[in-house]
């Protein structure tokens, strides 16, 4: 790779010919952690929080399987013909620190660190936690971005009302993003829809908030291609935050998660639709629903990473400017 010869290159990870990729504290893909380096053009944060789940815990525990699992990227994605820890910088955050045994008090710590981690230019990927977490996370982009185009992969809608009358809940983040107008609902898409729901009043509701759903089913009958063509469509140049919940993937691809449902995506599907939307304004995005006491073999927690260096790649490429701006 050549720099601009005035510019002092982004902190990248040490090179695995130098230093044992399987060895030494994990930070995500070996990057330098935040305080090591001046600003962060993206920040990979942890959100060990799991209070918000409906059916098996866990996922307070994804971020650090997800940051082991990640010692083996490497510097170069092809498909997406970028260096992402090369071209800005991108650096990890740490782990967020929420109460587990106060939702609502998890909730506002959570929306002011995120309130401090995008204060500077930087963009946010983070690794939950449950789905929880994707409420504070929006209200704190949407207060620098205005509403927010919102992609989200899941098994699930999570716009369910409440949970024995909890309601903030890992089932029902997105309902509150659309009453609370932090989503920009003309472009809310729900991807990777399936299984069985309490009632088909589930769909009518989450069509009156305004998604639009392309089930799993759909991604495999139409291919990817044409979802990739429509969700481009539908999110134009919107700022744009896209949600993973790793429930979206089989299970035979991501064993390890809390709620579970067959008729799954697949991991190439997943990536392949992340990679086709390199092009739009992604703001943050988030990595949720990873329980590695389920996994096997870390194949969830594998999956995850790559799924979040896509999303990185494409954070880092549209940041570079920003960096090789700066003195
Ligand atoms: N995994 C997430 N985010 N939500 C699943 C909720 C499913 C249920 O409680 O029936
Ligand atoms: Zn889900
Ligand atoms: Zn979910």
């Amino acid at each position: 790779m050549t720099f601009p010869n005035d510019k002092t290159p982004p902190v990248a990870p040490e090179e695995s010919e130098r230093t044992l990729r399987f060895a030494g504290l994990p930070t995500f893909g070996r990057l330098p952690r935040l305080e090591e380096v001046k600003e962060a053009n993206v920040a990979v944060v942890g959100v060990p929080f799991d209070s918000g789940v409906s059916y098996r815990p866990g996922a307070r525990f994804g971020g650090n399987a997800i940051r082991e699992a990640s010692r083996m990227l490497r510097p170069y994605n092809p498909s997406q013909d970028v260096y992402p820890f090369h071209y800005s910088q991108v650096a990890d955050a740490g782990d967020i620190s929420a109460n587990p045994f106060n939702i609502n008090e998890a909730v506002e710590t959570i929306e002011a660190a995120a309130d401090g981690l995008l204060a500077t230019d930087t963009r946010l990927m983070t690794l939950g936690g449950d789905h929880t977490i994707a409420l504070p996370l929006l209200r704190s982009v949407a207060k620098k971005y205005g509403p927010v185009a919102l992609l989200h992969f899941d098994a699930h809608l999570d716009t369910w009302d409440t949970y024995f009358g909890a309601e903030y809940t890992h089932g029902t983040p997105f309902r509150r993003a659309v009453e609370e107008g932090i989503l920009d609902t003309s472009a809310l898409s729900h991807v990777g829809t399936r299984g069985p729901l309490y009632g088909k009043q589930d769909l009518e509701d989450d069509e009156k908030l305004g998604f639009g759903i392309v089930t799993s089913a759909d991604v495999m009958r139409r291919g990817v291609d044409e979802v990739i063509d429509q969700l481009r469509q539908r999110i134009g140049d919107r700022p744009l935050y896209i949600s993973v919940d790793i429930d979206v993937l089989d299970p035979a691809h991501a064993p390890g998660t809390g709620t579970p449902e067959a008729g799954g995506m697949t991991s190439r599907e997943l990536l392949e639709i992340i990679r086709g939307l390199s092009e739009c304004r992604l703001v943050s995005a988030d990595v949720v629903e990873v329980a590695p006491a389920y996994d096997h073999a870390d194949i969830t927690a594998v999956a995850a990473s790559h799924v979040a260096y896509e999303m990185v790649s494409i954070m880092s490429k549209q940041m570079a400017p920003a960096y090789w701006s700066k003195p």
